[in-house]
């Protein structure tokens, strides 16, 4: 069996003798503890970037107890730190996180998992075919990075299967930017959008995220599966997030698993419509305490809809969100 504690672990040492002092909660300064980031996590082994570029694998010092460790984090290293085969550094603290996108396996999950710390750019992929697009998979992945705080980026690929302009015109009044991707080429317009920042890459299974990043980190190896032609769903292939440096070091990117939903049970039913601006411009003359919902008398969306300053896919989208949400926060 292995030791509990060992010389690294920074409860091991000096560790007060019961009778001659009471147990202190002063934690050790960790001043030599280096700087690194989470880049992917596997079974409680953490591979960690120093500064430097050395790759380091660490497991979390028990002073961190269950607190959860992402990829994105920006933690502080004690123990081993070479890097050197064999050898595992520990993770002693995880620095204040500047963003966290959270998801919840659905509306009403009271579990809500961190997926990624500290990006600024959540870039939603979303294939114009083969699967189909889901529209409202791609609403709420907006609304979830507004209410991150990260700004979204729509990426639409698999141009040569369908034209971008029928998702396009859903999108176009919304000031969310977006880019066309074609596996194959360049990938300048996304390559613009990418640089200089920290972005995580969500999207359904099968809608070519493997694709797109090894497309822009060669030799990410990221595994590609082919999109199963009775569900049209994907195989997912990639199995855990991983972040990646841009060529040049121009910017990160991290690749998240393939994802089926979009749980938001930690937004509020009531700021829903804020992460709806093409909407929103639409209620002010909605009556005090209007919910704007599927049931809500004389409200603005209904108005907008019949002078066609809107489209039934947008309100209905926001609709549907809308009592998904006020359902999971009845319960
Ligand atoms: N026609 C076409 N096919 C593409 C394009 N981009 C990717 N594909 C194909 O779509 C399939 C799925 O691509 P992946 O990159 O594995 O998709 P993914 O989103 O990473 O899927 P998971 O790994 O399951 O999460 C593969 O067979 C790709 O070759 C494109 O621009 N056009």
């Amino acid at each position: 069996m292995s030791p509990r504690f060992d010389a690294h672990d920074p409860e091991s040492y000096e560790r007060p003798r019961r009778r001659t002092r009471p147990r202190t909660k002063d934690r050790p300064s960790y001043d030599d503890a280096v700087p690194a980031r989470v880049t992917t996590v596997d079974r409680g082994r953490y591979t960690c970037l120093l500064d430097d570029g050395t790759v380091v694998t660490a497991m979390k010092a028990r002073p961190l107890g269950r607190k959860a460790v992402v990829v994105g984090d920006r933690v502080r290293l004690v123990a081993d730190t070479t890097g050197a085969e064999g050898t595992l550094a520990r993770i002693a603290l995880v620095d204040e996180r500047t963003t966290v996108l959270r998801r919840s396996a659905d509306d009403d999950d009271p579990v809500e998992r961190v997926i990624v710390s500290n990006v600024d750019q959540l870039v939603v992929v979303a294939a114009l075919a083969d699967p189909e697009p889901r529209p409202r998979l791609i609403d709420r992945a907006i609304v979830a990075a507004y209410d991150a705080g990260m700004d979204p980026l729509l990426c639409l690929t698999k141009p040569d299967l369908a034209d971008p302009e029928t998702l396009l015109e859903i999108y176009r009044p919304l000031d969310v930017p977006w880019v066309v991707t074609r596996a194959g080429t360049e990938l300048s317009d996304l390559r613009e959008r990418l640089a200089g920042r920290t972005s995580v890459l969500i999207g359904h299974s099968g809608v070519g995220k493997s694709t797109l990043v090894n497309g822009l980190v060669p030799g990410a190896a990221r595994s590609t599966g082919h999109v199963n032609a009775v569900t049209g769903r994907g195989r997912h292939t990639s199995t855990s997030a991983i972040m990646l440096e841009l060529p040049g070091g121009d910017g990160w990117i991290v690749d998240t698993p393939g994802i089926r939903s979009f749980g938001l049970a930690h937004v509020d039913a009531e700021r829903l419509i804020d992460f709806f601006p093409d909407l929103e411009v639409h209620t002010d003359a909605c009556s005090r305490g209007c919910g704007h919902g599927y049931d809500a008398p004389e409200c603005g969306l209904d108005e907008a809809l019949a002078a066609g300053d809107t489209t039934p896919g947008r309100v209905d989208s926001f609709r549907r969100l809308l009592a998904s949400r006020e359902r999971a926060e009845g319960d």
